[in-house]
């Protein structure tokens, strides 16, 4: 199966925010970030994927399955870890365990002690006590003693100092290699998308703007920097978003052929980053 995750037409609504249309397929063995401005929609989504929000409308695929025949079995299969504390605060990881374990088909003990180890967490400390860095590794240890084959993670590494969050970008790099796993994960932090992410999911003001791989937002999306004299009309449709300064425009666009087609070397053509394009993007999504 390719698609671990597929939402179809999938909307929400809130009293003053909607989750519109959503069309996302989340590909098997890879690892794809999950990127948007503060209020974008990412949680929104991501509590559907987990079935802790329903869609209004819209169809959720996870595994082939959905959630009204199979929620058990697909919740067998994921691990999900988000920022907050998760378990009941004033027990320790020993007794979760013990809670935990029989919830799940799949539940190895041995791993369990191995990642606890990995992870240095202390067994008999209650959680309250942890850092949010070690909540953070209790909650992936979790999900990984369950053999869990798909791993939704909501801002894992908010909070981490760098050292940790490298240290968790290097464990979710590992868990990768056998190919079948897949980890689908949100963050404002970009350069950790620059370090492990194959695919990029960016969401804008509930509208899902781009799913492709790092591969294609580089080959596609450029910035373009250019004399005012060289925009009109027809011009600024290969452009999603366009700068004016006094001394010229910056623009971004996500046709960088079509580019040069129009402006051969008049303009200069340069890389894109992933801030370049949220930052482009932020008044909302601009259909082209
Ligand atoms: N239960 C709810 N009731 C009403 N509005 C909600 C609810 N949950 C979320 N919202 C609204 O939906 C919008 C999107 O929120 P969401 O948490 O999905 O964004 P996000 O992209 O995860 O943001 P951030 O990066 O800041 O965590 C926000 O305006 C929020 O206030």
């Amino acid at each position: 199966m390719e698609n671990v995750v597929e939402l179809k037409n999938v909307t929400k609504h809130f009293k003053d925010f909607s989750v519109k249309n959503i069309d996302l397929q989340v590909k098997q063995g890879f690892i794809t970030g999950f990127i948007g401005a503060n209020g974008a929609g990412k949680s929104t989504t991501i509590k559907m994927m987990m079935n802790l929000l329903k869609p209004d409308a819209g169809e959720i695929n996870i595994f082939g399955l959905d959630y009204k025949n199979h929620e058990k079995a697909i919740k067998e299969r994921i691990g999900f870890v988000y920022d907050g504390n998760v378990f009941f605060e004033g027990l320790n990881l020993r007794d979760i365990k013990r809670i935990v374990a029989p919830a799940y088909k799949h539940w190895d003990d041995e791993l369990f002690d191995q990642y606890i180890e990995t992870f240095g967490l202390p067994l008999n400390k209650a959680i309250k006590t942890f850092s949010k860095g070690m909540q953070m590794k209790a909650s992936l240890a979790i999900a990984l003693s369950h053999r869990a084959e798909l791993i939704i993670m909501d801002e894992p590494t908010a909070g981490l100092d760098p050292i940790f969050r490298r240290e968790l970008l290097n464990i979710l790099q590992e868990l990768m290699i056998d190919g079948s796993r897949t980890i689908f994960f949100s963050t404002h932090i970009i350069t950790d998308l620059d370090r492990i992410a194959d695919y990029i999911t960016f969401m804008q003001g509930g509208e899902l703007v781009f799913n492709q791989s790092i591969h294609d937002i580089a080959e596609n999306y450029a910035l373009v920097k250019g004399g005012l004299d060289l925009l009109d009309r027809d011009t600024e449709k290969d452009f999603v978003h366009i700068h004016r300064a006094p001394t010229g425009f910056q623009a971004l666009t996500a046709n960088v052929n079509a580019v040069k087609r129009t402006f051969g070397n008049t303009v200069v053509i340069e890389r894109a980053s992933l801030e370049d394009i949220m930052y482009s993007f932020k008044g909302g999504v601009h259909h082209v």
